[in-house]
């Protein structure tokens, strides 16, 4: 791939740290973000047990945290035994990561680096590298180029990551969500319609050729923007399918930078109307081959009736959506690319088909694409 923005090289992306920082970064800089996250129970004791559980790979051990945020898994790595945790934060959160630490007596252990992993330089390898990186449907954000620059960097051999690997998870659904945002973007529309006049009556301009490009901006903000939803296993309407697996110790920048995954799914009895499609993410912290966890802990945002997480599910809607009948399937392709002007973001475009029967001779929808945006 080229080097351009939002391209991606063997170095990764060229990314304006500037604007990288005003974008994405200064939200991490609060303490109201960080509450968000250490309140989300199922993240909280995913990462706990996986510690605690494992204590053989923390004791006596150097670890690194990279984006430690409020300092928690550099905190819990000391807890365990670590005889040196480095923990690494781009935000001023960093101070509170200090005064974290030495309220919990674990100062002379977590030592608070305050910068970009990428420019900090340690004065060792580690055994360890923990990190909460995950963004909604696992990538967006692209925080994982951070891990892996890290683990290539200061990684031993021997090293273990926490977590170990990491999928992402695609289901067909249904979900009464389009109808609301259809109704939105209609509505957006009306009103645009009597702008249009009213500019022209009062101020004498008129404003018409500007309709093509408002309606394509509003129908990428209602129509074509994936939503933070969190679904009911029942709205789940096919049998999930991963997308694409990671393995944190030896996936590549190249294999964080896209997706590309073909499917065919049988949309289940019952339902009849295929509103879309969903994206989560696991993530397991399964040790390494030669030096396996003791537990192996797994991370799951799927749909659940009982434990929802912050990161909810990515919901993609097809307008309209598709009437079905039992036994049919929808095949096709989901690709996903990081969005040209913003590396953080991703493109995501469904292409699909809905087959009316197994049969081969069975009627075929036509092609339809959808594309979306991870915003
Ligand atoms: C999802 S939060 C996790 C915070 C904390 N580890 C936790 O589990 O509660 C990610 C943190 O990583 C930091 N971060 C992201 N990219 C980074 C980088 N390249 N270098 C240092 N810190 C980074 C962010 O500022 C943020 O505080």
């Amino acid at each position: 791939m080229s080097r351009g923005a939002g391209g991606a090289s063997m170095a990764g992306p060229v990314v304006d740290k500037g604007a990288d920082f005003a974008n994405y970064f200064c939200t991490y800089a609060f303490l109201y973000h960080q509450k968000e996250m250490l309140s989300d129970s199922v993240r909280m004791d995913a990462y706990h047990a996986s510690i605690f559980k494992n204590t053989k790979h923390f004791k006596n051990k150097i670890v690194l945290d990279v984006g430690t945020g409020s300092g928690i898994l550099a905190i819990w790595a000391a807890q365990a035994g670590a005889k040196k945790v480095y923990a690494v934060e781009a935000t001023k959160m960093a101070e509170h990561a200090r005064q974290l630490a030495a309220g919990n007596g674990v100062q002379d252990i977590v030592e608070v680096i305050e910068g970009s992993i990428e420019d900090v330089e340690l004065p060792e390898m580690v055994d360890v590298i923990i990190s909460e990186w995950m963004g909604y449907f696992l990538i967006r954000e692209s925080m994982f180029d951070s891990v892996i620059k890290a683990r290539d960097r200061w990684l031993k051999p021997t090293g273990v990551m926490y977590p170990s690997h990491a999928r992402m998870w695609v289901a067909p659904i249904r979900s009464g969500l389009g109808k609301a945002k259809l109704q939105d973007y209609e509505n957006v529309m009306v009103d645009w319609d009597s702008f249009i006049q009213d500019t022209n009556d009062y101020y004498g301009v008129n404003m018409s050729v500007l309709t093509k490009p408002f309606q394509e901006e509003q129908k990428k903000y209602y129509l074509q923007t994936a939503l933070w939803n969190n679904l009911h296993p029942s709205q789940i309407i096919g049998a999930p399918f991963i997308a694409k697996e990671f393995d944190c110790l030896t996936a590549s920048l190249k294999d964080a930078a896209s997706v590309h995954s073909s499917f065919q799914v049988e949309l289940w009895e019952g339902q009849l109307k295929l509103s879309g499609f969903a994206g989560w993410f696991d993530v397991q912290f399964k040790g390494r081959a030669e030096d396996p966890a003791d537990q192996i802990i797994e991370l799951t945002t799927s749909p659940s009736a009982e434990k929802s997480t912050h990161w909810g599910q990515q919901v993609f809607l097809l307008q309209p959506p598709l009437d079905y009948e039992c036994g049919n399937i929808i095949e096709g392709q989901l690709d996903i690319t990081r969005a040209k002007d913003n590396h953080r973001l991703m493109d995501l475009k469904f292409t699909h088909r809905l087959i009316r029967s197994r049969d081969a001779n069975g009627v075929l929808a036509p092609f339809t694409c959808s594309d979306f945006y991870l915003e």
